[in-house]
């Protein structure tokens, strides 16, 4: 029997994109992109995909750097993984501003940071929209600090 269609692709075989929900004065950052042409213009979380090797949590300090030139924590996982382009998948984390202002220094033409009542304000990318959700009942249990 060709159980191909039930089977779910191991994530051993995937790679992880890390997207970062850096949570701050109650917000949270959403960032535009400027590229490839087909995500252009859609919001997402910062972040990037794991170098090989690479543990999640280092993942999202690096890219936020190099994105953002910010200094992030990584928090926690948040539950979740969201099937991205064919080969990917998105894993969310909480993450705390430690250093920096952050400035859309790659990838991204513009940054926002969205208090909960503005979450349905940007145009997230579609695979993103349930990402967004634990966000949003993340934002919902998180004091405003
Ligand atoms: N960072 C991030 N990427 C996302 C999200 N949602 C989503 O579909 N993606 C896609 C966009 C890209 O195809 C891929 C992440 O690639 P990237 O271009 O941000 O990663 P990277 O910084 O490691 O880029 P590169 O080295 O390959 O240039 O995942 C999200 O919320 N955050």
């Amino acid at each position: 029997m060709d159980r191909s269609e039930a089977t779910p692709q191991p994530e051993d075989d995937l790679v992880i994109v890390v997207g970062a929900a850096i949570l701050h004065a109650g917000r949270v950052l959403a960032a535009r992109r400027s590229a490839p042409p087909h995500l252009a213009g859609g919001w997402e979380f910062p972040g990037g995909k794991l170098e090989p090797g690479e543990a999640e949590a280092d993942a999202l300090v690096r890219e936020c750097h190099e994105e953002l030139g910010v200094t992030v924590r990584a928090v926690r996982r948040l539950p979740g993984a969201w099937p991205l382009n064919p080969g990917y998948v998105l894993h969310l984390w909480q993450a705390d501003l430690l250093d920096g202002e952050p400035r859309p220094l790659e990838d991204h033409s513009e940054l926002r940071w969205l208090a909960p009542h503005e979450l349905g304000d940007v145009a997230w990318l579609p695979q993103d929209r349930d990402a967004v959700a634990v966000v949003a009942r993340l934002m919902a249990a998180t004091p405003a600090g």
